[in-house]
């Protein structure tokens, strides 16, 4: 009587799962008669479940069908079925990876596999599959060939991820995204990536939000889940990478120079997914910035690797650390300022070269420094920019014109910091002027948004949570996604060994900078509201026009505008204005 109920208890969860799977029940659950559809579907759910660990066993028992068949109805085919199994197994050697076959020991088994089976079908067709010794021989060779197959680890991760991403609808709604699904999955080197096509109304930044509920529901370590738009910007669609293996958790040494000029990306260090980090530095100016140990230094070491090595940049740097961090560079540092006084006189320079260049393209009736070793770009490097704030104030005022104006002559500033605030970076625009910004850890999520831009936290930039030094993010034109990557190790002995290779290559200052350094003493700058207030001041009482106060100043027409409606000038007629007189009367 007992056994009886138990078996009905039994019977009746498992119609509950069919159910539960849209299997219906074909007659009555409680006759015991429907116990045989039950263990077909059970059967046929196990063998769907564990197909992968079957697939040798169902390639033998095909060959052994095709044998019979072939060797019953086309005995004389087994010329061409010997043929075709060669073709078969010289094309998955030799374009195997057409079909994700990335590895050489992959197509190589592909192809003995296909090379055997087909083999035993040419003779199982001749001969006829039970002829001794062929059933033996199909045997041996399964389970010999089987062996690799079971032990392959990307094939039991694909069957892993498979499984995990089949409850997915379980999942989506435990994490708070329910009707999501997934698209496409795919394993590598160190873990899994899967897109999801969003339900309607959800957004990227909630599967952002969602992302330590993920790592909890698809039982990866604290971490190891990342949450991404896609690269076409589809609103309802996010990229879920799981990191299984950290590529990140060993140093990785710096494999010498990337780049052998400076119009060409420099490589950083590596991604998750093991592909470089490139970033575009021509032109551009960059923000290093991050907690104390985070591994500016050790990027800087990087970057300085790279662009010594480029015979069309000069590379100026400032470190008020009496050159503790950057002395090891010298001998491929065209100039070296430690002291406060240098570092302001290095920027005045360098914005009198930026002025030379800019006179020299006018005259050529160019747009661009394209930069050659005959013309190199000058890139100054201002380690802990802090520093030069406090020490050096008026040096920010230089480091200010070159931002904003350095670009179309190829002066590039390159800031490290360790938390760029308006106090650190002074009051200057520099800090909106940096287009690249490589963000490593930093103490607090909100120092994320300081380095990267306001909203970038909350649209899944996270450089609070980085955990080792040298790991970073990057945000620039080509960077608007995400990624971690890993700057390269060059340690100290690297260091010198690559200065002194590299001091061998440095280009010379150009002519035209040359020429603009050795002019006489240009007279006292005077500031461009100074000359603005000037100029409206000496106007008739026409006044003078806008055109007119732009080339004066030599700043942007908005600026100019600004200035003008700040109350010190007054509107004579369409676009010509002067000052106001000190009782505000014209
Ligand atoms: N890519 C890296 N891989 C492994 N270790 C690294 C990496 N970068 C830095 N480190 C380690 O982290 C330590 C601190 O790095 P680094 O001096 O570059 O930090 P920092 O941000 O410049 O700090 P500070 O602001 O105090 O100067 C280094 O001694 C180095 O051993």
């Amino acid at each position: 009587m007992t056994r009886h109920r138990t078996a009905r208890h039994r019977m009746r969860r498992n119609v509950r799962r069919m159910r539960r799977y849209g299997v219906q029940p074909i007659a009555s659950a409680t006759d015991d008669l429907d116990l045989a559809p039950l263990v077909v579907v059970s059967l046929a759910r196990g063998i769907w479940r564990y197909r992968s660990e079957l697939a040798p066993l169902t390639l033998t028992v095909l060959c052994l069908l095709a044998g019979t068949v072939l060797h019953r109805f086309a005995v004389t085919w087994w010329p061409t079925v010997a043929v075709l199994a060669g073709g078969t197994a010289t094309a998955l050697a030799l374009w195997g990876r057409w079909i994700n076959l990335t590895r050489p020991i992959e197509r190589g088994y592909a192809a003995a596999v296909s090379a055997f089976a087909g083999t035993w079908l040419a003779l199982a067709t001749a001969a006829g599959p039970f002829t001794t010794p062929l059933p033996a021989t199909l045997g041996i060779g399964a389970v010999a060939l089987a062996v690799p197959w079971w032990a392959h680890r990307r094939r039991r991760a694909r069957v892993r991820v498979e499984r995990t991403l089949a409850a997915w609808p379980e999942i989506a709604e435990a994490v708070g995204l329910a009707g999501s699904r997934v698209q496409s999955a795919v394993v590598d080197l160190w873990g899994y990536r899967f897109r999801l096509a969003l339900s309607r109304g959800q957004t990227v930044e909630d599967a952002v939000g969602r992302t330590s509920a993920l790592e909890s529901a698809l039982g990866s370590r604290r971490g190891a889940v990342r949450v991404q738009p896609v690269p076409t910007k589809h609103a309802n669609r996010a990229d879920i990478r799981v990191i299984e293996t950290d590529p990140h958790a060993n140093a990785i040494t710096w494999p010498g120079p990337s780049v052998t000029s400076i119009t060409q990306p420099v490589k950083l260090g590596l991604l998750e997914d093991g592909s470089p980090m490139r970033v575009p530095l021509l032109r551009r100016h960059a923000l290093f910035a991050g907690m104390s140990g985070a591994g500016k230094s050790g990027a800087l070491n990087v970057l300085f690797g790279d662009l010594t090595a480029c015979r069309d940049v000069i590379v100026w740097a400032v470190d008020l650390k009496r050159g503790m961090e950057l002395m090891p560079w010298a001998s491929c540092i065209d100039r070296l300022a430690t002291t406060p006084q240098e570092a302001e006189a290095l920027l005045a320079d360098a914005v009198v070269i930026l002025d030379g260049r800019a006179d020299d393209l006018t005259r050529r009736g160019e747009r661009v420094w394209e930069p050659s070793p005959d013309r190199p770009a000058l890139l100054v490097v201002i380690d802990e920019y802090a520093e030069l704030t406090s020490e050096a104030p008026r040096a920010i005022d230089h480091a200010d014109s070159i931002a904003r104006r350095g670009r179309a002559s190829a002066v590039n500033l390159i800031a490290a910091t360790q938390r760029p605030s308006q106090h650190a970076m002074g009051k200057s625009a520099v800090r909106s002027q940096m287009d690249v910004r490589v963000c490593f850890r930093v103490r607090e999520a909100r120092d994320g948004d300081l380095v990267l831009g306001q909203g970038m936290v909350k649209a899944g930039w996270h450089p609070h949570k980085l955990d080792a030094p040298g790991k970073f993010l990057v945000s620039s034109p080509e960077h608007d996604i995400p990624r971690r990557a890993r700057t390269f190790l060059l340690d100290d002995t690297g260091v010198r060994a690559t200065a002194e290779r590299h001091a061998e290559v440095r280009p010379p200052l150009d002519a035209v900078s040359t020429l603009a350094l050795e002019r006489p003493e240009p007279p006292p700058r005077v500031s461009a509201e100074d000359t603005l207030a000037h100029a409206l001041e000496q106007a008739s009482a026409d006044g003078v026009g806008i055109g007119d106060l732009i080339r004066a100043t030599g700043m942007r027409r908005t600026w100019v505008y600004q200035r003008l409606q700040e109350g010190r000038a007054e509107q004579v007629s369409r676009g010509r204005w002067r000052a106001l007189s000190e009782t505000g009367d014209p």
